[in-house]
């Protein structure tokens, strides 16, 4: 299962050469764990053999060879815990770095409406959760279960050759309740686990959603109602807190159970043989307190199955949220043409199978350098048409072609670089207005920052700004007026040299006098390049070629 995992995120050649250090980690693990083990064991023996010798029970002892076996045993167990530590913790960290660095650069290539969706739906947090539960999966499971069962089986072995009859008698019912304990453990973690992965999401959601609707809530005097449903959630999430802790103690209790039970099954059997003359008693001294060695080495396991559990959901989402990318999504390589028309033919397009299509045949064409405004009431599909232009969503039927080429034929970074779009709720960042600008053109010095910001019709703006380019805009440009982070945006943009542009609404919640600017700066900018305005209205636009009714065109089609 593990393995089936790491290889599908790891080639062989990546995991080959962490496998020495996995192995040597792993081999100073049983040697730590060995070595305490030994140390109770002849301790055992030692303290017996005393107490049998001091009542004269049994003849001379040799107490040099047991006494320098210990320290030997206490000495190598020190040393092995710290080297094993050491390469184990590096080895994981490296691996999760690289897993990091690989789920994040699959996310990357998905297409960009399911980026959206990702970053509203939180599941970036859940994923760096996610990926970091991942280091228990070899730290706390796969090496802990190793180590365990390494020593079981020596125990066993030895065993076997001392006092065969408490391999049966002793061992075996422990062991059973120990599988008992993993099984518990195990299932119970998976299940709450994959609960609690939707929970933690459902309920941060919904706390982001309350803030930023705060106003709102209270002005409908709705915060009460609003305030219960994030208890009932946090509630239910404690609830299920509660339910894994008390699978945890059940598990830890028959593991400890488990342990314990094949030190008293070893001591009473053992006792009862002692007078036939098959067990010495030094001998059982070593193998009871060598058990409870075993014991307290077994009480690792039920935490590292229910961390099994745990990890098991997160890579599953971890799958899930960054899939292997398809065979045949290969990105274009095509040289971007010398003539940048735009071709729409036959487009058939719905946002999901369930729903009625947008379009259900389109034609539209734009010549190279050509302006066309595109206007139509709301919610006729004028941002669908633009995702459509560029690349971001593929038509069901129908084909999207850039001077006579498939759009999707280009490489992403080359569409990016050469299609400019100004959405209709730009985003900026919480950065400085500089910092903002340098977005679309890291190089620009401050005189073409100033020289955009004049263009948008911003000059004034930045004028009576105390701190000017360095002014810093909040999280969201909440220190801004709407009219002013839009046109803050169209600066951005106007820093960029594409061959094709969109502007959605590029003039909305502008007055006269900012519209007019704004028109004129943008009419400048737009020479020479293909551009596609949308609108709701044919009056407030740039200077333009063509204007074309989206509902005319629908309709007609
Ligand atoms: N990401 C999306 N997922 C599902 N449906 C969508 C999505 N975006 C838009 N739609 C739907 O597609 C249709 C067209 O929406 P679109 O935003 O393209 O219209 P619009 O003409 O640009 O509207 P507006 O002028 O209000 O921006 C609408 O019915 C809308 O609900």
């Amino acid at each position: 299962m593990i393995a089936g995992w790491l290889e599908r995120w790891f080639d062989r050649g990546e995991l080959r050469r962490r496998l020495v250090a996995l192995i040597l980690g792993q081999a100073l693990l049983v040697l730590a764990l060995f070595s305490g083990l030994a140390l109770l064991a002849l301790s055992g023996y030692f303290i017996l053999a005393s107490g049998l010798a001091g009542l004269g029970l049994i003849g001379m002892i040799n107490i040099f060879t047991p006494g320098a076996a210990i320290r030997l045993a206490a000495l190598t167990r020190t040393v092995a815990r710290y080297g094993e530590r050491l390469i184990t913790h590096a080895t994981t960290l490296d691996l999760l770095t690289a897993l990091r660095m690989k789920v994040f650069g699959r996310l990357l290539e998905r297409p960009e409406l399911e980026l959206e969706g990702l970053r509203r739906g939180d599941a970036l947090s859940r994923l760096t959760a996610d990926v970091d539960t991942l280091d228990h999966l070899y730290l706390g499971v796969a090496q802990p279960a190793l180590g365990v069962l390494s020593i079981s089986l020596l125990v066993a072995t030895v065993l076997w050759m001392t006092a065969p009859e408490l391999l049966g008698l002793a061992l075996l019912p422990a062991v059973v309740l120990l599988g008992l304990a993993l099984i518990v453990a195990y299932r119970g973690a998976r299940r709450l686990s994959r609960r609690q992965g939707l929970d933690y999401p459902a309920l941060r959601g919904l706390v982001t959603q309350g803030l930023e609707a705060r106003l709102e809530l209270r002005a409908l005097g709705l915060m009460d109602d609003f305030v219960e449903r994030i208890d009932a959630r946090s509630r239910a999430l404690i609830g299920r807190g509660v339910k894994l802790a008390r699978v945890d103690a059940i598990a830890q209790g028959l593991g400890q159970l488990a342990g314990l039970s094949a030190v008293w099954l070893a001591l009473c059997f053992g006792l009862s043989t002692l007078g036939s003359g098959e067990l010495a008693g030094p001998m059982l001294g070593a193998i009871v307190l060598g058990l409870f060695g075993l014991a307290e080495a077994w009480l690792q396991l039920p935490g590292a199955f229910r961390r099994l559990g745990q990890s098991l959901v997160a890579a599953d989402r971890v799958q899930a949220l960054a899939p292997e990318p398809a065979k045949d999504s290969e990105p274009g390589s095509l040289a971007w043409p010398a003539r940048s028309s735009i071709e729409l033919r036959s487009i058939r397009f719905a946002w999901a199978p369930h729903q009625p299509p947008v379009f259900s045949d389109l034609d539209l064409e734009l010549q190279a350098g050509e302006r066309l405004a595109l206007v139509g009431p709301s919610g006729l599909g004028k941002t669908t048409l633009a995702r459509l232009i560029l690349g971001q969503v593929r038509p069901q039927r129908g084909s999207v072609r850039i001077g006579g080429l498939d759009v999707h034929a280009f490489d992403e970074s080359l569409r990016h670089r050469k299609m400019a779009y100004l959405p209709q709720t730009p985003v900026l960042f919480s950065d400085s207005l500089a910092g903002n600008l340098r977005l679309a053109r890291p190089d620009a010095s401050d005189a073409a920052l100033h020289q955009a910001l004049c263009s948008a019709g911003l000059g004034d703006f930045l004028d009576a700004l105390p701190r000017g380019l360095d002014t810093w805009l909040d999280e969201g440009a909440s220190n801004l007026s709407g009219g002013e982070a839009r046109r803050i945006a169209v600066a951005r943009l106007l820093l960029t040299e594409p061959e094709i542009v969109i502007l959605d609404e590029p003039l909305a919640s502008l007055d006269r006098d900012s519209m007019e600017r704004l028109r004129l700066g943008l009419g400048a900018w737009l020479r020479g390049r293909t551009c596609l305005i949308i609108s709701h209205q044919s009056e407030c636009l740039p200077p333009v070629d063509r204007v074309v009714d989206l509902a005319e065109l629908a309709v007609s089609a």
